[in-house]
Parts: C-alpha cells; sequence; structure tokens
C-alpha cells in the first residue's frame, strides 16, 4: 500500500488492515519455511502488541498444517528494562508459557515494532530466566531501524525508513478497538538533521514469579 501524505506533523497511514493481515500470513508462512514445520515452534508474544499478534500467526501457522491449534504465549519484560530506574512506575504485565515449556523449542519473540532493540534484549534475558530453547528468532510487524545493539530480526512484515525522532504507531483490533492500522508520526518531534534510518529498512521482505513477573504455564496457554 502506498504511503498516504497528510500536512506535517499529522499522522500517516502507513499500512492498512489488509497490509496488515497479508504481512502476517506472509510472517506465518516463512516461520513454516524456516523451521520445516511447526514441531517444536513455540510463539511469544511481547506485550502489548506482540501478544495479539503472536497469536494470529499461530493461528494462521496451525491452519497452514492442518492442526488445532500451536503453543502460544506471552512474555512480560518489564523487569528486564534498561530503563527501569528512569521510569519506575511501569506496570507489569503478564508472561503465560504453553503447557510443554520452551526447553529445547524454538522460541519465535514477536513483537510490533523494532526500534533500538532494547526490548528485544530485555526479551532474551527474561527468557533466559525461563528456560533453555533450542532456538530463539525474532518476528516484528515493523522493523523502523535506529538499532543500539546488535539485534535483528529474522521475520519482518514491513521495512520502515523513519526518522530517530518519528513515532511508529501500531493500532490492533485486540488492543485498540479499531481496525488495524501503522501510522508514523513526523514534524513535532523530528530534529533538524536528523538522518533517515540506513540500516537495511525500506524493503518489504518475503502461575509462579520470575524476576518480579507473574508467570503462568499450562494447556490453558495454548491456544
Ligand atoms: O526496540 P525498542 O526501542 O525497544 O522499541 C520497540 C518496543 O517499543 C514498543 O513498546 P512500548 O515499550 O512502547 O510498550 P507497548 O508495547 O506496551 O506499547 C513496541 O511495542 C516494542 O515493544
Ligand atoms: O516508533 C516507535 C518506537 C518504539 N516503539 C514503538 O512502538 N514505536
Amino acid at each position: 500500500m502506498a504511503t498516504t501524505p497528510t500536512s506535517p506533523g499529522a499522522a500517516r497511514q502507513v499500512l492498512s488492515d489488509s497490509d496488515v493481515a497479508r504481512s502476517l500470513t506472509r510472517i506465518a508462512h516463512e516461520i513454516l519455511e524456516r523451521n520445516h514445520g511447526s514441531d517444536d515452534v513455540v510463539l511469544l508474544g511481547i506485550p502489548t502488541r506482540g501478544v495479539p499478534l503472536a497469536e494470529r500467526i499461530a493461528a494462521r501457522m496451525a491452519a497452514t498444517e492442518g492442526r488445532e491449534s500451536l503453543p502460544v504465549g506471552a512474555l512480560d519484560i518489564t523487569m528486564y528494562r534498561d530503563d527501569l530506574r528512569g521510569q519506575p512506575t511501569r506496570t507489569l504485565g503478564l508472561t503465560t508459557l504453553p503447557g510443554a515449556g520452551i526447553d529445547d523449542k524454538v522460541v519465535v519473540l514477536v513483537d510490533d515494532v523494532l526500534f533500538s532493540g532494547r526490548t528485544i534484549r530485555a526479551a532474551l534475558d527474561a527468557l533466559n530466566d525461563l528456560g533453555r530453547p533450542r532456538a530463539v528468532q525474532l518476528a516484528v510487524l515493523v522493523d523502523r531501524g535506529h538499532r543500539e545493539l546488535p539485534i535483528r530480526a529474522d521475520f519482518v512484515g514491513k521495512n520502515l525508513p523513519t526518522a530517530r525522532a518519528e513515532r511508529v504507531r501500531v493500532q490492533l483490533t485486540e488492543t485498540d478497538d479499531v481496525p488495524d492500522a501503522v501510522t508514523i508520526a513526523d514534524g513535532a518531534a523530528r530534529r533538524a538533521g536528523d538522518a533517515v534510518s540506513s540500516d537495511g529498512a525500506g524493503q518489504d521482505t518475503p502461575g509462579g514469579r520470575v524476576g518480579g513477573a507473574a508467570v503462568e504455564t499450562g494447556e490453558e496457554a495454548q491456544r
């Protein structure tokens, strides 16, 4: 879909609901191809919007494989953030692991936006406290560049070239009660001379406590 031009400072839509649907379908197929099927694959969404995205991708993978469901859960990274000291009042999210756990599984982390990479760094630390996956892969709906850590996504819905000060906003029916959309807000916060990212963005590519966060395990976490 073409980017919708708007006045400076306004948000412009870069992905519509059908674009989001197509991207998730492609990611589902790419995960299956990379892993030669869905055996041992566990999807963990990172709250907030990574969770419904993981559920949607898992549903697509299951449908393709003729399975009823695939193991899917949520991984809260709040207590593993590296900026907790500056923002001590963050609300804890829920970590829900499928019944079979993550040991020796291929864990696919799912998030809506990949930016600095710090959320994913925190997710890897959170995973480390929960088990030892055979491999960890990363799927994101949008990679907007500007990485601050050596982290890259294995599966990308859309690479978006952005200026650092811009803000990519993902809205989903499950979390925002509006049709799916991805927008970029520009203008107001953008600094003069801020370069557009050049790190690969811009191309479409085919119940306990751990670390302070609540953890749930069990079959009910399988969807
Ligand atoms: O690569 P990074 O620089 O870490 O940025 C990406 C993260 O930022 C957003 O989460 P946010 O912390 O805004 O929380 P939310 O998902 O609850 O909106 C987004 O959902 C990613 O998880
Ligand atoms: O633009 C951004 C940066 C981080 N997280 C988002 O959701 N959007």
